[in-house]
């Protein structure tokens, strides 16, 4: 199918921007800071969720100056629809995780069902510790548990589509360098 790019332009000029590059990259070094407290005796196992965990995670790391390893998981359950269907697993964790702290790194929660699956993956291989960081707590009562948090998160927005820093619209402006909601939605 051929993608239209000039529409995929137009919902970027036409986009409400919720946060710009300065507030996010704020609240990524707050977030280093957080996590750097708890976990920097841990020796950690970080996992990118890819795709839309790419740009938080990178950032992310370099905020996070302690001993740990980084690595990635690609889970989706979008795919490229607005509306969340079953966890696809494309590549799951290979390191040994048993009696290990990880860290689930992602780029929202939203309904919560893939940092919730992630996390009962990681469980299951014997982490003895499992954390999530995400970069946007998306506030609406469709959780996939009531109260359900990430254990570190750095922004809050309100219950509309985003896209941009890692979060896409139909594949594109991951790149978008802000958050920004689409028209209408
Ligand atoms: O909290 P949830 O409702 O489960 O939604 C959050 C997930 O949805 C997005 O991934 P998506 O499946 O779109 O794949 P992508 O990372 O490749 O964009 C996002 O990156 C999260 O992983
Ligand atoms: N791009 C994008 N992906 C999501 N996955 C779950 N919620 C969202 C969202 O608001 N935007």
């Amino acid at each position: 199918m051929s993608v239209d790019l000039d529409h995929i332009q137009q919902v970027l000029d036409e986009a409400d921007c919720l946060y710009n590059e300065q507030q996010i990259e704020e609240a990524i070094k707050s977030m280093g800071s957080a996590i750097t407290e708890q976990l920097s005796n841990s020796n950690p196992l970080v996992y990118c969720v890819m795709n839309g965990g790419m740009v938080i995670t990178g950032k992310l790391l370099t905020h996070l100056q302690f001993p740990l390893e980084a690595s990635y998981v690609h889970a989706t359950r979008y795919r490229d629809q607005l509306t969340g269907g079953r966890l696809d697993w494309r590549v799951r964790p290979s390191q040994d995780m048993k009696g290990r702290t990880v860290l689930i790194v992602d780029d929202i929660l939203d309904e919560g069902h893939t940092l919730d699956a992630i996390v009962d993956f990681c469980k299951e291989q014997g982490a003895e510790q499992v954390m999530t960081a995400v970069l946007v707590d998306k506030l609406h009562n469709r959780k996939a548990r009531p109260d359900l948090k990430a254990d570190f998160y750095g922004l809050e927005i309100e219950d509309r589509y985003i896209f941009g820093y890692g979060l896409d619209y139909q594949g594109y402006w991951r790149n978008a360098n802000g958050i920004f909601a689409l028209k209408g939605h």
